[in-house]
């Protein structure tokens, strides 16, 4: 299985990008995993939030292959303790879904047709993070939950 993490506009903070490289050069070890970034839609200014939601969705839907599983990075998502999250991950990769993407949404969430895609949510706390933070707590975990699934001393409880 691959994972893949799409995620909407570029990361400005370099030393954000440097981190979230971190964890991506470590989980080449364990399995093909890909963050792709959507670039930002242009003059976003003249459109309600709504108009963008929707314009981030078709962009997010048009990166989709039909055997493609779709979960949302999502705050009223279900939580996970990092085991947990192993498992889940174990789980799929056992089911033989060829690529399994977690989606990051914009500033304002995800459009109906996204969530009509998706096959789950996942929230990372109750709490809302920017959606460039996210991404760095996306690919520590998915490096994590590799680390607990290969017994490797990253992990304590
Ligand atoms: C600024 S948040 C959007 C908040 C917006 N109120 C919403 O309803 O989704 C941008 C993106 O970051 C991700 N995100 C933020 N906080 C999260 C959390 N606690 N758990 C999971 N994903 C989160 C989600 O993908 C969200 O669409």
């Amino acid at each position: 299985m691959k994972i893949k993490l799409l995620a909407i506009g570029k990361t400005d903070d370099k030393n954000l990008q440097t981190l979230i490289e971190v964890y991506q050069n470590r989980l080449k070890h364990y399995i093909n995993f890909q963050l792709e970034v959507i670039p930002d839609i242009k003059n976003v200014k003249n459109l309600s939030e709504q108009q963008q939601k929707d314009k981030e969705g078709e962009l997010i839907l048009k990166k989709l292959a039909p055997t493609d599983e779709l979960i949302l990075l999502d705050e009223n998502g279900k939580e996970f303790k990092s085991i947990e999250f192993s498992k889940y991950l174990q789980k799929k990769m056992n089911s033989g879904i060829k690529q399994l993407i977690f989606v990051i949404g914009g500033p304002y969430g995800f459009s109906d047709e996204v969530y009509k895609k998706s096959k789950g949510k996942i929230s990372f706390s109750k709490m809302t993070f920017s959606h460039q933070m996210i991404r760095l707590f996306v690919v520590e975990q998915v490096y994590r939950a590799f680390t607990i699934l290969k017994n490797e001393p990253y992990h304590h409880e």
